[in-house]
């Protein structure tokens, strides 16, 4: 393995490379490599069973990795695990609290064991997943939702650089979704901390996060930005889908048909659509060649994937969302 340094993107804060986990024989991780860089939010997406969890684990040092290794602010969770531990904030199952004590009680206590831990940071952490209103109240009264923010606050009372999260809306109903959703993106904001969540839902993770990482059987599918599919496909050799409006339907089908460059992709007679493929750069031809034959065109509007119709086609249709 390449000394971190080499490899590390310059805000890279957190690094896998090369991860892989067997049990039993079998590979239930896969040679996993991504980066997770400053401040951002990023989502590990996957199917049941993709090794989301394992990965996390890992991550976390809870469990060994078979092949690979795991970089946090450049120090390796194999070779120096107390130095990168203590960047990585986790919740990784359902955080244990004392239930008969208070929320504030019980971050006490975390800080008894971690005594450079200021009181100042407590009232901070609190503010931050929003419980100001309910510290002086027992855990048992807590919801879901509220014991997952203690357990948010609790991991971040140390200041770690990366916040990691397995799946922290399972089981929340989508007000305590939403609300989830806003405090996370407002401790990256605020903190100026990465976070790493995992999760099955694509449409949260496109709530929430500026980039996915999708793996399925272990395996990295693709990392993606969320909102690429809105940037403008101006890339002359990029493939795009342009959806046409035209008059005298039949006619254009003729013309596009005589053209090598496009290839007509559906046809929707009531709207008078066409959609066709071919390149941003040959856009202008086909334009010039409908107009040639005198068909009139009302509209020609490019037609964007949506990060669900390509989540499918990754995945091979299995459908997350
Ligand atoms: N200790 C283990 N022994 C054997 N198989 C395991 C073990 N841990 C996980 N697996 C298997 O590895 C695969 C990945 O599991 P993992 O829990 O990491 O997936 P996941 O993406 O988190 O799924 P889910 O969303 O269902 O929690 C699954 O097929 C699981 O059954």
């Amino acid at each position: 393995m390449n000394h971190p340094n080499d490899i590390l993107g310059d805000d890279a804060v957190l690094s896998l490379r090369g991860v892989s986990k067997k049990i039993g024989g079998k590979k239930i991780v896969d040679q996993l490599s991504f980066d997770v860089h400053e401040g951002e939010v990023v989502g590990l997406l996957g199917p049941n069973g993709a090794g989301k969890t394992t990965t996390i684990r890992m991550i976390a040092g809870l469990i060994q990795m078979s092949e690979g290794d795991v970089f946090v602010r450049g120090s390796s969770i194999r070779h120096e695990w107390k130095k990168a531990i203590r960047h990585i904030g986790a919740i990784i199952e359902n955080p244990e609290f004392y239930p008969y004590m208070t929320g504030y009680d019980n971050l006490k206590q975390y800080q008894r064991m971690n005594e450079w831990i200021s009181n100042d940071r407590i009232d901070e952490v609190v503010r931050l997943v929003g419980l100001e209103q309910a510290m002086k109240k027992k855990v048992k009264a807590y919801s879901l939702g509220m014991r997952q923010r203690l357990g948010i606050a609790q991991a971040l009372l140390h200041q770690p650089s990366v916040l990691i999260l397995d799946e922290p809306t399972n089981g929340l109903d989508p007000a305590g979704i939403r609300e989830m959703r806003d405090y996370l993106k407002t401790i990256a904001r605020e903190e100026g901390i990465s976070i790493l969540v995992s999760s099955h839902l694509l449409l949260e993770m496109e709530q929430l996060c500026s980039r996915v990482v999708v793996i399925q059987d272990g395996k990295l599918v693709t990392v993606r930005s969320i909102g690429e599919n809105n940037a403008p496909s101006n890339e002359e050799k990029n493939f795009v889908r342009v959806m046409f409006r035209v008059g005298r339907l039949e006619e254009a089908k003729n013309v596009l048909d005589s053209q090598e460059k496009a290839d007509i992709v559906q046809v929707a007679e009531e709207q008078s659509e066409l959609l066709v493929a071919l390149r941003y750069k040959d856009i202008p031809d086909i334009v010039a060649a409908l107009g040639a034959a005198r068909i009139p065109i009302y509209q020609v509007t490019e037609i964007k994937q949506s990060l669900e119709d390509e989540f499918l086609k990754w995945t091979g249709g299995n459908r997350i969302a």
